[in-house]
């Protein structure tokens, strides 16, 4: 099953405000999300986060300024293919503004305001225990559509 990272810069402490980026291509296009993507071969969980971050939306993160945030696995019973888990990261520092990619094009949202409707469906269960500074572990498990939760196991630190 392949891999992949998830980050979402915050402001704040506790998260009052989040960049979330419309993805414009590939997996989960039309959709806001945080920054992230495949792990490659050899890389490190927490240097693809910091790869994908600059790919994405063209900020320069250090490794050590990633908090990681906990583990989630998401499994397609109609496509298996589209298995993967992913490694949840917040940062609140970083150099250089937020940009527009050829990939995703950032958004500001306060926290009280994220277009969950917009958003991976899964990302209401979990998302609003990592704004508050919990981890999260879990598996999510999506109906025939890959789009609908079916199924959803989160366990919150
Ligand atoms: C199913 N429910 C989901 N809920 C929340 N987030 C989800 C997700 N499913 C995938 N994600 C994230 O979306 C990013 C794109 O990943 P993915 O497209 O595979 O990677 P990458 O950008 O390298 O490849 P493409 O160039 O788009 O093909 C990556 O951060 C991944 O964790």
């Amino acid at each position: 099953m392949r891999s992949t990272t998830l980050c979402l810069p915050i402001q704040g402490n506790p998260a009052e405000r989040i960049l979330l980026g419309m993805k414009k291509t590939g997996f989960g296009h039309g959709k806001y999300n945080g920054f992230g993507g495949k792990i490659e071969n050899g890389e490190t969980p927490t240097a693809a986060a910091v790869r994908e971050l600059v790919e994405e939306c063209g900020i320069a993160v250090k490794e050590a300024d990633l908090e990681y945030m906990g583990q989630l696995m998401f499994i397609f019973p109609a496509n298996p293919e589209l298995d993967h888990d992913v490694h949840l990261y917040v940062v609140r520092n970083w150099q250089g503004e937020p940009g527009e990619t050829a990939e995703m094009k950032p958004a500001w949202f306060d926290v009280a305001d994220i277009p969950y409707k917009d958003m991976w469906a899964d990302d209401s269960y979990w998302m609003p225990a990592v704004l508050k500074g919990k981890k999260v572990n879990g598996e999510v498990i999506f109906a025939d559509d890959n789009e609908e939760v079916d199924g959803i196991t989160i366990r919150t630190e």
